[in-house]
This record gives structure tokens, C-alpha cells and sequence, in this order.
């Protein structure tokens, strides 16, 4: 059966270093990336830009690049969009043997000890982490953290797709040191974020002057 492997984000907006972790898990894993704007992410301040936007963008920057998808499956949820409950809906839909997978950067996974529910998440499916600039995954990390994945690590890919669930995958991508935080920033003072969005999000967000982008003045 074949991997479903989801990768969630807020995508505010969706950037190059998300297109590249996306492509490079679709390559190491040899499968679909859906990707899944959260409709009202926890842990952090609401979106700047609504979900439908969002979406929208991450529609954009996914044309036409292959093995890449879009879910809105959070987007038409109501009330916290909580990882356990999307794996929770998932798992229901694929069958409890179907290998299922969510994938995260490194600062994730760092944190999610503060997730909702986190520990339930191994019995829904696999986490593949993506390496990120300022998140050591080679540290120690945090106690209980730890000792949660210590026997779930994996190096084989094959795991992934023998298994349905509860395996950690690292992923060995080139690094990005691209942010949405630093993108909204950067809109917002009027600086070049040139190589940072794909071009087609780059002129929707000038088009539509969001984040405080300047709309291009008329001819
Ligand atoms: N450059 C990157 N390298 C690796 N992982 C990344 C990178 N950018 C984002 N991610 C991961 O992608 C997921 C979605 O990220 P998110 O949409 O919050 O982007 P972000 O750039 O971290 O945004 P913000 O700066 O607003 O927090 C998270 O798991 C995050 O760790
Ligand atoms: O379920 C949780 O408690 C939870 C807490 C923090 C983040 N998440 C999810 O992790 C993904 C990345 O989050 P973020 O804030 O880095 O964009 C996104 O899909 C969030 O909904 C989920």
C-alpha cells in the first residue's frame, strides 16, 4: 500500500523552503505530499493571512510541480486544527493498516512536547523531520522527548511503507534558512524577498497587497 504522507503547515505564506522539503520527502519516500494548510493553527497567533488565502497560495506554488497536492481538509474543520484529530480522521478513512505519515521541520518536532495529545500521534502514524537551520537535531533533545522516539528511529524508507505507524524518519535535504516570519517582514518593509517565494506566490501576494506588500501602482 502506498505511503499517504501529509505534510501541515500554516503556509502564511507557503515559501521555498517548503516546496523544497515537500520535494524532497516526495523523492526519498517515493510518494504524494498533500499538502494541508492548518485552518486555525495551535500554538501561535492567528494567520495573517484567512485560510482560503492561504490555500490559494499553496494551490499556486504547487502547479505543476509533480507528487504534490493540496488537502483543505482543515481548512473545512471547525475549532482547533490539532494534529491528532486530522491523523485521527485520516487513519479512519485509509484503514488501520494503511502506512499514514506526517512531516515536520526539525523546530516541530523539537516542540511537540507541546502538542495536543502528542503521544498518541505514534499510533497514528510515521513523523518524518526535516532538518532546519537553528534546530539541532544531533543535541540532545528534550527530556521525554527523547525517550519517545528513542527506539523509533529509522534510516530505511522501506519502514515507512511496511509499517502503518510510530516510526521517525530524518530527512537529509539541502538546508533553507527561509521563514514565513522573516518574509512577512520583509513584505512589510518593502525589501526584496527575490528566491524566497515561488514567483507565481510572489506576484499573488503583490497583486493582492497582503502582509503589507505594496500593490504595483497602476499603468
Ligand atoms: N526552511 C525550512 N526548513 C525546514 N522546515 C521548515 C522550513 N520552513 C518551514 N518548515 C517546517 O514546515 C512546517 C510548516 O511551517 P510554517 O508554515 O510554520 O513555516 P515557517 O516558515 O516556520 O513560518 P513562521 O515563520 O510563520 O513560523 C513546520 O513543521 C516547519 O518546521
Ligand atoms: O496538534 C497540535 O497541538 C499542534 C501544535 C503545533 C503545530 N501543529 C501543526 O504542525 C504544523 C506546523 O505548525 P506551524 O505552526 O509550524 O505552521 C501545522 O499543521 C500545525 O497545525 C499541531
Amino acid at each position: 500500500m502506498a505511503l499517504h504522507l501529509v505534510y501541515g503547515g500554516t503556509f502564511d505564506p507557503i515559501h521555498n523552503g517548503h516546496l523544497a522539503i515537500a520535494c524532497a520527502a516526495r523523492d526519498a519516500l517515493a510518494c504524494t505530499v498533500h499538502l494541508m494548510p492548518a485552518g486555525d493553527p495551535p500554538h501561535r497567533a492567528p494567520p495573517g493571512a484567512d485560510g482560503a488565502t492561504r490555500a490559494a497560495m499553496v494551490a499556486l506554488a504547487i502547479e505543476g510541480v509533480p507528487g504534490l497536492v493540496l488537502d483543505r481538509r482543515e481548512l473545512e474543520r471547525v475549532g482547533r486544527s490539532y494534529t491528532v484529530d486530522t491523523l485521527a480522521e485520516l487513519r479512519g478513512t485509509l484503514g488501520a493498516s494503511a502506512p499514514l505519515a506526517w512531516l515536520v521541520g526539525a523546530d516541530s518536532l523539537l516542540g511537540l512536547p507541546s502538542w495536543h495529545r502528542w503521544r498518541d500521534l505514534f499510533a497514528l502514524a510515521h513523523l518524518v523531520v526535516a532538518e532546519r537551520p537553528g534546530s539541532a537535531l544531533d543535541a540532545a533533545l528534550p527530556a521525554g522527548l527523547a525517550e519517545a522516539l528513542q527506539d523509533r528511529w529509522t534510516r530505511a524508507p522501506a519502514d515507512l511503507q511496511s509499517q502503518p505507524a510510530g516510526r521517525v524518519l530524518r530527512l537529509h535535504q539541502p538546508l533553507s534558512a527561509v521563514s514565513a516570519t522573516a518574509i512577512r517582514a520583509r513584505l512589510a518593509a518593502g525589501a526584496s524577498t527575490s528566491g524566497w517565494l515561488p514567483p507565481a506566490v510572489a506576484a499573488f501576494i503583490q497583486e493582492k497587497g497582503l502582509y503589507g506588500a505594496a500593490a504595483p501602482a497602476p499603468l
